[in-house]
């Protein structure tokens, strides 16, 4: 089944119409909710995070946020989702193609369900990266449907046989194309402040409360490509990748080229996390 606006389907049911702002201006929101144990992980927050984005462009939800919620809970349960995603977009919805917002259009909600087991390889061994610049607009706190710029990115880490591309604007490290990323040095953990040019991360956030539960001196500062290059740990966050350390960066090795202690660290405090919210 998939929710699409206010009933859950069939998908065979629904198609896209050729005038949705979503598929012509990438006009629209999204998110995506991880589920363990067949319970969603920090719905609400991805949830108000999904109503931030429609404020900041300007688009009304079509329904409460309330009932979007439980729609969701009722797909995954019909869905029987015990691991994997929930992905949610809204649409400012179809009309005759014009920039301008349209008189009047009802915001398409869609919703769908994946199956996805946790990136254990990933997690444990760690991944490669490379630097790109971030050609991205200035509104990257806003989880938007306009997400070339991270496809851009992506690719070019696929090309050079890495997982993510780590962004860098004007010599400093914003995030990665699909991710947030934390360095250590030290002992402390740096990353990019949460402003107009990075996704404020629901993952990014969750470490926040670790690191402090944890003792983790953490510093919410910008940081250079250098010092990214000469940090002791590197890692990368999101709901997909959950904390991922990154071993290599350019080809060259990050410390000793394995995952580092404080990044496993907050890896067991992350997994703790889980289980403290999905299986209570
Ligand atoms: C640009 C960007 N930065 C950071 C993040 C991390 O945010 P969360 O911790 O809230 O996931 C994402 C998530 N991207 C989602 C995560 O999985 N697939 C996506 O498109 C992202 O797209």
């Amino acid at each position: 089944m998939i929710l699409y606006d206010e009933r859950l389907v069939s998908r065979e049911e629904t198609d896209i119409d050729i005038e949705d702002r979503a598929y012509q201006f990438g006009d629209g929101v999204y998110e995506m909710i991880r589920v363990y144990h067949g319970r969603p992980f920090y719905m609400d927050e991805h949830l108000a995070r999904l109503e931030r984005s429609a404020t900041e462009i300007r688009l009304s939800l079509p329904y409460p946020i309330t009932r979007l919620k439980q729609l969701l809970l009722d797909l995954i349960q019909q869905n029987h989702l015990e691991e994997g995603n929930v992905y949610i977009q809204v649409s400012r919805g179809v009309a005759p193609r014009y920039h301008g917002f349209p008189e009047q259009a009802r915001p398409l909600v869609i919703a769908y369900t994946q199956h996805a087991k946790r990136p254990l390889a990933e997690l444990n061994h760690g991944i490669k990266a490379v630097t790109t610049e971030d050609i991205r607009w200035l509104r990257c706190d806003i989880k938007s449907l306009n997400l070339l710029g991270a496809v851009l990115a992506k690719q070019t880490a696929i090309d050079h046989g890495a997982k993510e591309a780590i962004l860098v604007r004007d010599g400093i490290v914003t995030e990665g194309s699909s991710t947030n990323i934390f360095i250590i040095k030290d002992g402390t953990l740096h990353t990019h402040p949460a402003n107009h040019l990075i996704l404020n991360g629901i993952t990014r956030q969750v470490i926040f409360k670790l690191a402090d539960e944890c003792e983790i001196p953490i510093s919410e500062t910008t940081f250079s490509k250098e010092a990214l290059e000469s940090a002791d740990e590197v890692f990368l966050s999101s709901t997909t990748m959950e904390i991922c350390p990154i071993v290599e960066i350019d080809g060259r090795p990050v410390g000793q080229g394995v995952p580092g202690p404080v990044t496993k660290q907050l890896q067991e405090a992350f997994v703790n996390e889980i289980k403290r919210t999905t299986l209570a």
